[in-house]
């Protein structure tokens, strides 16, 4: 609860949509830079670790909550402060975004925080997904998905939040918004995310079949920017970062305030409403029944 009321402080001061300004990071002279006589910082929480190189301003954040990196309350709450610390710090430029474990990104939403759970817990729930997704989708900082495992669902939306993703060529990982297959209905913020990446018709045909993508048909629809052997993930995330923060940084955020604020603000005029939409939605016998049936399915093919 403690977390929880940490993130609401935080949010409430720094609001989400960080627009750039006269104010932005870029040109300003950075005391923690000036006064840093060490070059590497590192944070833990229980779920989360960030690795910070203050020579590079470049910050890595592992996902480190077994089995699957599931994005449960705890785990958005955690994610979320973490992120709100480095978009406060300046001289943090950009984000790498991986996970510590093996085979796996991210399951996506935790589904156990939408089974058998009250109304209340599902809306403060969805609350944190959102968070989630308007921190990333409206960073400052670049952001770089490192896909090192399957990614499906809200893992693939947290994928897509970010300016430019790389996936490990593995053909047993996949990703994309799979959530028909586990008869849910993908949320309009999750369509248009992904319709910016891939476009109209093919976000159609992948949400409607609950399409999972290989890493090679992945990066064939621009569901994923590249795909590399394991061993060359991180840097080949690091080369792509320096690309990036090459770009004069007022120029780059305004550009990507422009290309995504139609989208932000339309998730934002409908925050609440979206909320009471999913609670009476994911409450109803019927997908409760369907997550039930999922579930069992993951048991079943475990055994
Ligand atoms: C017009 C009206 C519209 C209204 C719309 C309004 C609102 C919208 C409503 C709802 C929107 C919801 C959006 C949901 C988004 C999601 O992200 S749902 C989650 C989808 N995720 C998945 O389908 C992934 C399922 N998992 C897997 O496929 C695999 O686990 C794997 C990630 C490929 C990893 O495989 P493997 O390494 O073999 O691990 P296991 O399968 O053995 O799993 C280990 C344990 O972890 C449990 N688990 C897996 N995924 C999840 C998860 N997402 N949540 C919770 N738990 C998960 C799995 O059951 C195993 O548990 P046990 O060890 O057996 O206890």
């Amino acid at each position: 609860m403690a977390l929880r009321a940490a993130l609401r402080t935080k949010c409430a001061l720094s609001g989400f949509l960080s627009q750039p300004s006269s104010s932005s990071r870029h040109g300003r002279v950075c005391a923690s830079t000036v006064l840093a006589a060490q070059q590497r910082s590192n944070s833990t929480s229980s779920k989360i670790s960030v690795d910070f190189d203050q020579s590079t301003g470049v910050a890595v954040m592992h996902m480190k909550s077994p089995p699957v990196n599931s994005l449960s309350l705890d785990f958005l709450t955690e994610f979320c402060i973490s992120l709100e610390k480095l978009e406060m710090d300046k001289s943090c430029r950009g984000l790498i975004i991986t996970s510590s474990l093996p085979k796996v990104f991210s399951a996506g939403l935790d589904i156990l925080e939408m089974y058998g759970k009250s109304p209340e817990s599902c809306g403060e729930f969805w609350k944190a997904v959102q968070e989630m997704w308007l921190k990333l989708y409206s960073s400052n900082m670049v952001t770089v998905a490192a896909i090192n495992g399957s990614s499906p669902a809200g893992g693939c939306l947290m994928s897509l939040t970010c300016d430019y993703r790389i996936m490990v060529d593995n053909p047993r990982y996949s990703i994309g918004l799979n959530e028909t297959q586990l008869g849910i209905v993908a949320p309009f913020w999750f369509k248009d995310t992904m319709a910016n990446t891939v476009g109209h018709r093919i976000t159609e045909m992948a949400l409607a079949l609950g399409m999972l993508y290989s890493p090679a048909e992945a990066l064939k629809i621009g569901l994923v920017d590249q795909i590399v052997p394991e061993e060359k993930l991180m840097s080949t995330a690091e080369q792509a970062m320096a690309k990036w923060l090459a770009i004069p940084a007022h120029a780059r955020q305004l550009t990507k305030s422009m290309m995504r604020k139609p989208t932000v603000d339309r998730m934002t005029s409908k925050r609440e409403a979206d909320v009471q939409n999913f609670v009476s939605f994911i409450t109803k016998d019927a997908i409760q029944n369907s997550l039930r049936v999922y579930l069992e399915m993951l048991k079943k093919r475990k055994a």
